[in-house]
C-alpha cells in the first residue's frame, strides 16, 4: 500500500483557503489533516467548527481532525456534523479513552488516539484493537513548523510490534516535522499516514512535496 499523505491545512493561507483546498484535491493527497486547537490543551488557538465545516464543503477527500482540545467528548458529534469522517482525541486529554472511542464509532467515523511526545506507546496496549489508527506527535503539539523529534523512530518500531502482536489493524499516523527528509525511514519503521504542513505549504510546487513523500 501506499503511504497516505495527509497535507495539515494549518500550514495553509487562511485568506485563500479555497485555493488551498483545490490544490489539496488536485494532489495524490489522501487526507485533508484539520487541526483543533483550543488554547488550554495546547498553547496556542487555531480555527474551529465553521471553518472545518467550510473547508468540507469544497473537500473532495476526507477529513482527518485532529482534535488538540480538552473535554473533546463534547464536540465530537459538532465535528462529525462539520465534516469530519476520522477523529483523533489525545490520551492525555481523556480519562474515559475507551468511552470517547465508542462514542466516535457511533457517530461513524473512524476513530484514533493522538500521544505527545512524551507518552509511551505501552499506554496503549489495553485498547489497541478498538483503535482505527494512533497519531504519535513527533513534535509537541500546538504550533507547525516545528523541528522533528528523532525518537519518534523508536516508538513508531515499538508501536507497530504492539499492534502485531494483538492482532490489530491499527494504522500508524505521524504528525509534526514531516518532510522529505524522514519520510521514507518513517514508512519504512511502520507508518502508514503521513501529517505535513509546512513541508508541503512552503514547497514551490506543493503537489510535488506530496507526491515526494508519498514515495
Ligand atoms: O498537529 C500539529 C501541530 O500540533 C500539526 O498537524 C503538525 O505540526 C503539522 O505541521 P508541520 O508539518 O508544519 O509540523
Ligand atoms: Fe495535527
Amino acid at each position: 500500500m501506499k503511504t497516505l499523505i495527509a497535507p495539515s491545512v494549518l500550514a495553509a493561507d487562511f485568506a485563500n483557503l479555497q485555493r488551498d483546498v483545490e490544490m489539496i484535491n488536485g494532489s495524490e493527497a489522501d487526507f485533508f489533516h484539520i487541526d483543533i486547537m483550543d488554547g488550554a490543551f495546547v498553547p496556542n488557538i487555531s480555527f474551529g467548527l465553521p471553518v472545518c465545516a467550510a473547508i468540507n464543503k469544497h473537500a473532495k477527500k476526507p477529513l482527518d481532525v485532529h482534535l488538540m482540545i480538552n473535554n473533546p467528548d463534547q464536540y465530537l458529534e459538532a465535528f462529525r456534523d462539520a465534516g469530519a469522517e476520522w477523529i483523533s482525541v489525545h490520551l492525555e486529554a481523556c480519562t474515559h479513552l475507551h468511552r470517547t472511542i465508542q462514542r466516535i464509532k457511533e457517530l461513524g467515523c473512524k476513530a484514533g488516539v493522538a500521544i505527545n511526545p512524551h507518552t509511551s506507546v505501552t499506554l496503549l496496549e489495553d485498547i489497541i484493537t478498538e483503535l482505527d489508527y494512533v497519531c504519535i506527535m513527533s513534535v509537541n503539539p500546538g504550533f507547525g513548523g516545528q523541528k522533528f523529534i528523532e525518537k519518534t523512530y523508536d516508538k513508531v518500531r515499538q508501536l507497530k510490534a504492539i499492534i502485531t502482536e494483538a492482532g490489530a489493524n491499527t494504522l500508524i499516523e505521524i504528525d509534526g516535522g514531516v518532510d522529505n527528509s524522514n519520510a521514507a525511514a518513517l514508512v519504512e519503521a511502520g507508518a502508514s499516514i503521513l501529517v505535513a504542513g509546512s513541508y508541503v505549504f512552503k514547497h514551490e510546487d506543493p503537489k510535488e512535496a506530496i507526491r515526494l513523500i508519498k514515495g
